[in-house]
């Protein structure tokens, strides 16, 4: 008989926490060198569970992988770590229990943290120790990221034919992070050979009951659950689980009748949790019929009411459109602002675009001003929205918040990393690239949030992405471009740019390209700022002419306004023949530069129609 057997025929108990128990023990260090140095403990820890009742332990090895051991210089010992961890989990087992290899997954919210190919390298360093020294079966456990998983599980399939039990995490009830159902999530691990399939961490009973009830019993494979002891408090720094045994008592129960086969804990679980699964579940066998919860799905997710106005994207695929940046202010007070914001929304532009902090400086709120332009002034804002400033949590608020407030026009960025700015220390979050964020607003565009869950209505945002062009390889920044329609991006915004030349090689890069672009132009202001970009910002080149002209009038401010000027009519005049959409940018809070350019689009433009008309 073994494991798989044993499992056809009845309920396993699995055992607890190894981590948070050793945590509460006092060791802040790494747990899986202990199976080096600290033998003794570990051992006493896998007997203490199968004294509770366990019949499965599972080695001390959950991050015994390159990566992980790596943050304590012990990258070199994954081999020896992972072998002895099987050795001791043996000798504490002496037959009396099954000892699965643990290896647990990598990536959390962040995918971009680690490739797919660094995950399948880790992972078969890890595989390959533990199938050395014959483990009874392997359990992949802590997945979040359903990826990974679909990623590794084969590779442990080809290699060997003992059993796997793969787990994935739960983000929240019945969905992971990616927002697949659990049920869909277990039918391609089943699919893909895991013999058990099930969840562990994160969650504690109650949320986990909640999820498997919407599962029906896997076809062939049996399921498992780990629950955390319970959902976790932070207290003094250090985050605690509430420990209440004979809770596990009940909940055992529930796991049962939800079909699971093999029970056994997670994060503050401890040996007095697994005793209490033992006991309520002595004599008891596994069920074999369950009813299936229906799904929880939302079915009416209401279309939000139409935008009033067409989209932007959809403006600039008929017509001329003029959009600017006016930057929010630094400081408090927004009269200026509000003065430039009514100068140029006179001269008719589609929308004044205000960026998020950028250059990573503190500015007042984009989303304050934009609901202010929109109510007071009428003016179309669209919002900078980085990576940067917000978590996951935050950018979703944030877009809710704009979906409230009416505004639909955003531009999703990766944002200034916080070091070039005025709090180097502050920290960037970066929870989600560009292209996440992009990805993110367009499944807020179908009624979803992150992990899947209803949002009760579709948004209706159109979707601007940026557009470097400032680059050594014009065609890698093509293809993001290409990623980002892929993501969902509805039109770009590019940076400025300082020749004929230039304009003309991104029209012939992307004029392949589905979706439009607006052209970035940001006049000159002086020569101290044409020196500034040329030498200091990365990838802007301003081309000799240009610079020479700036500095013949490098002590006239007003000489030097004007020859900004001049200039950036030229690049309108290239750009205008090529790109119905033109992106202004105000320099420093100075609109009336902006005000003359955005009317000298328009009066060409006109003469331009005149012409057309004239000519029949
Ligand atoms: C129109 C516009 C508005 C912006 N508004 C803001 C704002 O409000 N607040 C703010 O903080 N920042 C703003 N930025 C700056 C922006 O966040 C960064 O410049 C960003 O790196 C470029 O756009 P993205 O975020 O979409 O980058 P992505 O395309 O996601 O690129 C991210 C990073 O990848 C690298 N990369 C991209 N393309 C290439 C390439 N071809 N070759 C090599 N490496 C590459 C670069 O390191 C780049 O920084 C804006 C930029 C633009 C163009
Ligand atoms: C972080 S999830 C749990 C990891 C491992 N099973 C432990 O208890 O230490
Ligand atoms: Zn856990």
């Amino acid at each position: 008989m073994g494991f798989l057997d044993d499992l056809a025929q009845q309920i396993l108990i699995a055992d607890g926490a190894m981590g948070t128990l050793l945590y509460s023990h006092g060791v802040d260090s790494c747990f899986e060198e202990l199976n080096l140095s600290r033998q003794e403990e570990i051992l006493h820890i896998h007997k203490a569970y199968i004294e509770a009742g366990a019949n499965v332990i599972q080695t001390n090895t959950y991050g015994a992988n390159y990566v992980k051991l790596a943050r304590y210089g012990l990258e070199e010992q994954v081999k020896e770590i992972n072998e002895a961890a099987v050795r001791i989990a043996k000798q504490a087992a002496k037959g009396r229990a099954y000892v699965l290899g643990t290896i647990g997954g990598l990536r959390s919210i962040k995918k971009t943290a680690i490739t797919l190919e660094e995950v399948k390298r880790t992972f078969r360093e890890q595989l390959y120790a533990l199938l050395s020294e014959d483990v009874d079966g392997l359990l992949l456990e802590t997945y979040y990221d359903l990826e990974e998983l679909l990623t590794v599980l084969p590779i442990a399939r080809k290699e060997t034919d003992k059993p796997i039990v793969a787990h994935v995490t739960l983000h929240e009830v019945g969905v992971l992070q990616d927002g697949t159902h659990l049920a869909d999530a277990f039918d391609r691990l089943e699919a893909l050979g895991a013999d058990v399939i099930g969840l562990n961490c994160h969650l504690g009973p109650y949320y986990m009951i909640r999820s498997l009830e919407e599962v029906p019993l896997p076809k062939k494979a049996f399921l498992s659950v780990y629950p955390n002891a319970s959902l976790p408090d932070y207290r003094d720094g250090r985050l605690v689980y509430e420990t209440n045994p004979s809770y596990f008592e009940e909940t055992a129960l529930a796991f049962r009748e939800q079909g699971a086969r093999l029970i056994g804990g997670c994060c503050g679980t401890t040996p007095k949790h697994i005793a209490a699964i033992a006991k309520a579940l002595k004599g008891l066998k596994p069920v074999t019929e369950k009813k299936v919860k229906e799904r929880n799905i939302v079915v009416s997710v209401q279309a939000s009411a139409p935008n009033k106005k067409p989209a932007l994207h959809e403006i600039v695929k008929q017509r001329r459109s003029v959009i600017v940046e006016l930057d929010p202010p630094k400081k408090l007070g927004i009269a200026k602002f509000l003065e430039g914001a009514k100068a140029l929304k006179e001269t008719g532009i589609d929308a004044l675009t205000l960026a998020d902090n950028s250059l990573a400086t503190p500015r007042i709120s984009n989303v304050a001003l934009g609901t202010i332009l929109k109510e007071q002034l009428g003016l179309r804002p669209l919002i900078h929205i980085t990576c940067r400033d917000r978590n996951l949590i935050g950018l979703q608020s944030h877009l809710m918040g704009l979906h409230t407030l009416g505004i639909t026009d955003v531009l999703a960025v990766t944002g200034d990393p916080s070091k070039i700015g005025d709090f180097p220390g502050a920290t960037s979050v970066y929870d989600l690239s560009s292209f996440d964020l992009i990805q993110l607003i367009s499944q807020f565009n179908e009624g979803l949030s992150y992990s899947g869950k209803p949002l009760g209505e579709k948004t209706n945002f159109s979707i601007a992405a940026a557009f470097n062009p400032n680059v050594r390889y014009l065609d890698k920044a093509v293809e993001r471009l290409e990623k980002k329609i892929r993501c969902g991006a509805h039109y770009f915004i590019s940076q400025p740019l300082y020749s004929e030349r230039q304009i003309e090689e991104v029209y012939e890069a992307t004029k392949h390209l589905s979706v439009p672009i607006y052209i970035g132009i940001m006049p000159l202001t002086s020569a101290r700022n044409a020196d500034f970009l040329h030498h200091e910002v990365p990838g802007i080149t301003l081309s000799d002419e240009i610079r020479a002209r700036m500095a013949a009038c490098a002590n006239d401010p007003i000489q030097s306004a004007r020859e900004g000027i001049a200039i950036a009519k030229s690049l309108i005049d290239a750009a205008f023949e090529l790109f119905n959409g033109i992106y202004l940018i105000t320099p420093f809070l100075r609109y009336e530069m902006t005000v003359e350019l955005a009317n000298y689009i328009y009066e060409k433009e006109r003469a331009s129609q005149e012409r057309k008309i004239f000519n029949g």
